[in-house]
């Protein structure tokens, strides 16, 4: 620590003493935290007279060649032009990214606030900024006293330390000696203080905020024709190709040199022309998915005012219209629920229900996990519901890039780099050849020597060498072929947002499929229910309008959705919507019938439901009926939407005459089942799941709780999924049609026929996936497939982790799958037990032998991967079926094939998968 002397800021006044933490002398790299999992390492450069003078002076004595050779070199050129200090003092950094690459940045110094002593509590969100402020605070402004970037510098301006990369900012933390990514979300912060968020930020504070954040805009900067092109032709590549033209002609092969050169134009301006037409593209892609129109901002004294989306500030509260919009930036729902459709995001063009967050939640906040109170940027904003004379407000979480859909363009413009086998090989390849042309060189300057040739031919002849070695017109073959393959794919209706990597999909060894709606038809047909009845499930009823409409059963289907009147038509799931429909009810939502402002609870307006009435019965209503709209009414007060990952939807609802509050809970079957009461599960589940799953049907189950009388609007308003979603009563199965599409066969036969494995990776039943891996030819007829159960230790039967194998069909005989006397049943391998791995593995071998599949469950491989890690390549190389796989596991399944060396395509439809493709698209 030192003590340092501040002057007074006023005649008369003390010098203030400062205590200043050591600042970090060293030279040593500091880590940058990149998002949760990446890391980037930096190092200090500075500016200084000396080295400056030495890069010019290398630079114009060799005629620029230095200048190019260090612009692709970026530790080199910090080497050379700049002298190397600490972090803490650096005004330029070397920075290496996550995949090793070295990039220069500038530092940057930004005024913070005018006012350092409002600092504390406006910026409050932002203590870290405020510690390097106020550190640094004299000290800047003694280093600065003529301001800092146009901003005069007055009495007690802040000042901190930043640089941008890839569109993201990085603030120096003076207090960790580090620079940290900015993100408008405080970290750390909590639901309630979110919710509890009742008004705006003031008029300063936005300012400050804007300063330091940026304005709120998506903007892909277009490079111009010769900023590009200075890019492209400055590539190693065509360096060396403007050498061996010069030399060519220098040796008379005018022809010849003639020729490369207008190959090499040719491929430069195509490749200029595509490239620029890609970004131009993708700019109004952006554009088109960004909005213009003013937006209803929450002053800090309450007031609504109007301002232009871009001047939007993390922190803001924004009032989303009743109407919808299209969303100017990430904000969490605080009061009031909100349709959207998330298609720009997620390909799924079904209406999603975001609900505001639970007041009184005191968990930490986090995108992932609070996905469904969140309205992503660029989604367009269907309806609103609200409660009555509120509006629905939601809190600015993130702006511009640093949203969700600014993550997507900029993963786009910064893919990460292939890291492809045949690229190594070619580059060493390149090396050989250079070596042996050297050697040729050496050879071919001894013997014109010693004929006594001259010197410029022995010179021209020596490097002629090197031009026949390395082909000169190889980069303009390869963009001339990534152009034309792209020309032919947009003829198949194929859009490619990175072309280079056209190359790397002719090496695709293995295709991962999703199944519904990508192998099968998006909408299924209902085939019928299978309502519970006496602990027992009955015969399967094909017209649920046979069932009285008070049945359960009926009433859940007619509940348990998220479907959603747009423009008078009822719109969501496909599955949703085809179990309504099959009920024959109706539904209303109270502003779509022009009753806008009436509350039906006292405070909210829910969706409300009831059976539609024939003619006749409407003839035969009682005065009691009529007098009574309420009669009948099922109201949906509260949604716990659907989620991939727990496989179930839940929604409380109340019938409108009556006082209790019903929970229903749809979802697949296995989930239903652990979440029901074990007394009320029909003695006959198994049994029928087995029958339709193992026929290829898609399998729902319904169950229902009614919540206790005395439970008050308030209560249930605040009641969390887990609390709702437990001590169920089983009502019964729903049993879909899922057919496969027309060209799913002629798919699989195609890439059969070219050698690429298929996978399916689903999150529907096991079951059901085998069953349609066989249909759609994955599986073939006379091809056997062996499920994998892989068994968790289990403290309360003293078992240890083991794995079970089971034929999936009669077919498969007991003695093909037994191994050294071992029948199926026993054949159970078990951790820490030696001698049955070895079994495992022979018995692994055993399988090979005819052809065999491998299929599991999500549950059956985290236990795999945790138990049983050296057994996963040997699944993964012969598994084609995984079911009820969770979104993160199937990014992970991906993750695990890239590691065997495949190179993996996924083909998916939902948001259910776009984890994997969003992750390969940066992978592979
Ligand atoms: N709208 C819904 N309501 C309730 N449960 C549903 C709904 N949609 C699907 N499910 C259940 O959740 C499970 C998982 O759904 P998910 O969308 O992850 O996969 P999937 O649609 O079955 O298959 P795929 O991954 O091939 O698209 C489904 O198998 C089904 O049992």
């Amino acid at each position: 620590m030192s003590k340092t002397v501040v002057p007074p800021d006023r005649p008369g006044a003390e010098p203030e003493v400062r205590i200043f933490r050591p600042t970090n002398r060293h030279y040593n790299s500091i880590r940058v935290d990149n998002g949760p999992t990446e890391q980037h390492e930096c190092w200090g450069y500075q500016s200084c007279i000396s080295h400056t003078i030495l890069y010019h002076f290398l630079g114009i004595c060799t005629f620029g060649v230095v200048y190019v050779l260090l612009s692709w070199f970026p530790v080199w050129l910090a080497t050379v032009k700049f002298r190397r200090c600490s972090v803490a003092d650096a005004d330029t950094i070397l920075l290496q990214d996550h995949h090793k690459h070295f990039h220069l940045c500038k530092i940057q110094r930004q005024v913070a606030t005018e006012k350092s002593h409002n600092l504390c509590p406006e910026l409050k969100d932002y203590s870290f900024l405020q510690s390097s402020v106020e550190d640094k605070r004299v000290f800047e402004k003694l280093k600065y006293p003529n301001g800092v970037n146009g901003l005069h510098v007055k009495e007690n301006t802040c000042i901190f330390r930043c640089f941008d990369f890839r569109y993201s900012r990085y603030v120096w933390v003076q207090a960790e000696e580090t620079f940290k990514l900015l993100t408008g979300m405080v970290p750390g912060v909590s639901c309630s203080e979110l919710s509890a968020k009742h008004l705006g930020v003031s008029d300063e504070h936005r300012q400050q905020k804007l300063r330091l954040f940026g304005r709120n805009v998506i903007e892909i900067a277009t490079p111009s024709v010769p900023k590009l092109l200075f890019e492209e032709v400055l590539n190693p590549f065509y360096c060396f190709q403007t050498f061996c033209i010069v030399l060519w002609s220098l040796d008379n092969y005018y022809i010849y040199a003639t020729c490369v050169l207008l190959i090499s134009l040719f491929g430069i301006s195509l490749s200029l022309y595509e490239t620029r037409k890609q970004r131009l593209r993708l700019r109004d892609m952006v554009r088109k998915s960004s909005t213009n129109s003013k937006v209803l901002l929450m002053k800090d004294n309450g007031d609504f005012a109007e301002c232009l989306p871009e001047t939007l500030v993390p922190g803001d509260i924004i009032c989303i219209p009743v109407h919808g919009c299209l969303m100017p930036c990430d904000a969490v729902l605080i009061e009031g629920n909100a349709i959207v459709n998330e298609a720009v995001l997620t390909g799924e063009s079904a209406p999603v229900t975001k609900i505001s967050l639970n007041v009184g939640d005191t968990e930490k906040f986090s995108v992932e996990e609070h996905k469904r109170h969140i309205l992503f940027h660029g989604t367009t904003v269907i309806q609103t519901r609200y409660y009555e004379g509120a509006h629905v407000r939601a809190v600015v979480l993130e702006t511009g890039f640093y949203t969700v859909k600014g993550d997507l363009f900029k993963s786009i413009l910064y893919p990460k780099p292939i890291d492809f086998k045949f690229h190594r090989d070619a580059l060493r390849l390149i090396g050989c050849m250079a070596f042996i042309s050297c050697c040729g060189m050496c050879y071919s300057i001894y013997i014109y020597n010693d004929h006594g040739e001259d010197i410029w031919k022995i010179i021209l002849r020596a490097l002629d060498l090197v031009t026949i070695v390395v082909p000169p017109a190889l980069p303009a073959a390869l963009t001339v072929g990534i152009v034309y393959s792209q020309r032919r794919l947009k003829q198949q209706k194929i859009f490619c947002i990175q072309p280079s990597r056209i190359n790397a999909c002719g090496k695709i060894k293995l295709v991962c499929f999703d199944k519904t709606g990508t192998l099968t038809e998006e909408g299924l047909d209902l085939m019928g229910v299978i309502p519970a009845e006496n602990g027992h499930l009955a015969k399967i009823v094909e017209d649920v309008k046979q069932l009285p409409p008070s049945h359960p059963l009926v009433v859940g289907m007619a509940t348990c959705h998220s479907l959603t009147l747009v423009n008078g038509k009822l719109t969501g799931d496909p599955l949703d919507l085809k179990l309504f429909e099959s009920t024959d009810w109706e539904i209303n939502e109270p502003h779509q019938t022009g009753q806008e402002g009436n509350a039906v609870f006292n405070s909210l307006i829910p969706t409300t439901v009831n059976p539609r009435r024939t003619a006749e019965e409407g003839a035969n209503e009682t005065s009691e009926e009529i007098t009574d709209p309420m009669l009948g009414q099922i109201g949906i007060v509260k949604q716990f939407p659907f989620s991939s990952g727990l496989q179930r939807m839940s929604v409380i609802t109340r019938e409108l005459s009556q006082d209790c509050f019903s929970v229903f809970t749809k979802g697949s079957p296995e989930r239903v089942f652990s979440l029901s009461r074990p007394d009320t599960i029909p003695n006959n589940f198994h049994r029928t799941l087995h029958l339709y799953a193992h026929q290829g049907y898609r399998v729902i189950a319904l169950a229902k709780r009614t919540l206790e009388p005395k439970v008050s609007f308030l209560q249930m308003s605040r009641f969390k999924r887990d609390e709702v979603e437990r001590d169920l009563t089983f009502v019964g199965l729903m049993v879909m049609r899922n057919s496969l599409k027309p060209s799913t066969h002629g798919v699989i036969a195609d890439l059969n026929r070219a050698d690429i494995r298929t996978v399916m990776v689903t999150g529907d039943n096991l079951l059901t996936a085998i069953s349609v891996g066989r249909d759609c030819g994955m599986v073939k007829k006379e091809e056997n497939i062996v499920i994998v159960d892989v068994m968790s230790p289990d403290d309360r039967m003293h078992s240890a982790a083991h794995i079970l194998w089971r034929a999936s069909n009669s077919s498969l005989s007991t003695s093909q799958l037994s191994l050294a006397g071992d029948s199926l049943a026993e054949n159970s391998l078990s951790e820490g037990a030696p001698s049955r791995a070895a079994s495992a593995n022979e018995f692994l071998i055993e399988m090979s032998r005819p052809r065999f599949h491998f299929a599991l469950t999500g549950r059956s491989f985290s236990s795999l991967v945790e138990f049983f890690p050296e057994l996963i390549s040997k699944i993964l190389v012969r598994g084609t079926i995984f079911a009820r796989f969770s979104p993160e596991q199937k990014t992970e399944l991906v993750e695990r094939y890239i590691d065997l060396q495949y190179i993996v395509g996924m083909v998916g439809d939902g948001a259910n998968d776009c984890g994997v493709s969003f992750e390969w698209s940066r992978t592979y």
